[in-house]
């Protein structure tokens, strides 16, 4: 059956027998279940299944829903496939699965960076292997100096090992995106628990050429921001870039100490400047 792809939908099928090998061959050997967040037409679905790894998969589009019951009705039957119809937004509350999972998934663009970032934070996922747009992988991947380096590097730095796995050309997809995509791997290591050091890295890197300090004074008190500089020997020019994922998480240790004794709760009244 000819199936028409959703745009809304961020739907482009991934066609390469090449790119899907790499998929399965990147994938960390657990005994994790796997999620797979939007199946599509259950290409890479059929891969996954054939690891003998059991599958639960989220996927939006009830016509595919429909068809991806009937293709993997023996796998439903026998409880290796389950199939949840509907957006996986809606599923994931503070975790999405009840048990251990990995991450592998051609993500819909449209909603990858929404979903790495919850993917970080649900205890439950312990590795995430996707393909999303190549600028938004260049993003988590990036080293402190490179100008991509932003908070998605330092939140994925910090819980784990990043790695850009391969870029992947529009046609391997059909139909074709219109940018370049990469196969982004993250084992995770630990997990970003903390919402405060999110509210601090937003704040970190809310006007790149601006210094870090600047940044980080409109919801710090600057003299205990220009305290902690000092003790631990950063430029005050420099840019929030240039700080390596260990600095930030310094920075933050002793803020938290230094504010409300254990808790870096910005004050209401820089947070509004
Ligand atoms: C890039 S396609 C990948 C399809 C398939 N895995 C492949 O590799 O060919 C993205 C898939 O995610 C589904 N999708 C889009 N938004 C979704 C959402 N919010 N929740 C669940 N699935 C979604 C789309 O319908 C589509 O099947």
């Amino acid at each position: 059956m000819k199936i028409a792809a959703k745009k809304k939908f961020g739907q482009n099928f991934l066609k390469d027998e090449v790119v899907l090998y790499k998929i399965i061959e990147s994938m960390p050997k657990t005994e994790n279940v796997i999620v797979e967040i939007g199946p599509g037409l259950g290409d890479l679905t059929k891969k996954l299944l054939a690891q003998q790894r059991d599958v639960i998969a989220f996927e939006i589009d009830e016509g595919l829903c429909r068809l991806l019951e009937k293709e993997f009705h023996e796998e439903i039957e026998a409880k290796r496939l389950r199939l949840v119809c509907g957006d996986v937004i809606d599923h994931w509350k503070q975790n999405l699965v009840d048990k251990d999972y990995d991450l592998v998934a051609n993500l819909p663009y449209y909603v990858a960076t929404n979903i790495v970032l919850r993917a970080l934070q649900d205890e439950r996922c312990k590795n995430i292997l996707v393909m999303l747009q190549k600028e938004v992988a260049d993003k988590f991947c990036a080293k402190e100096g490179e100008k991509e380096f932003s908070s998605l590097a330092v939140l994925a730095q910090s819980v784990g090992q990043v790695k850009r796995v391969c870029v992947v050309k529009p046609q391997s997809f059909s139909p074709a995106p219109k940018v370049d995509s990469a196969v982004l791997l993250i084992q995770k290591r630990a997990n970003l628990d903390d919402k405060h050091f999110m509210q601090f890295l937003k704040a970190a890197f809310a006007q790149p050429r601006k210094t870090l300090l600047k940044n980080l004074s409109r919801l710090y008190p600057k003299e205990q921001l220009e305290q902690i500089f000092a003790t631990l020997g950063i430029a005050s020019n420099i840019r929030p870039h240039e700080a390596s994922t260990s600095i930030y998480h310094q920075i933050f240790g002793m803020l938290k100490e230094k504010i409300d004794g254990a808790k870096a709760v910005p004050t209401t009244t820089t947070a509004t400047k």
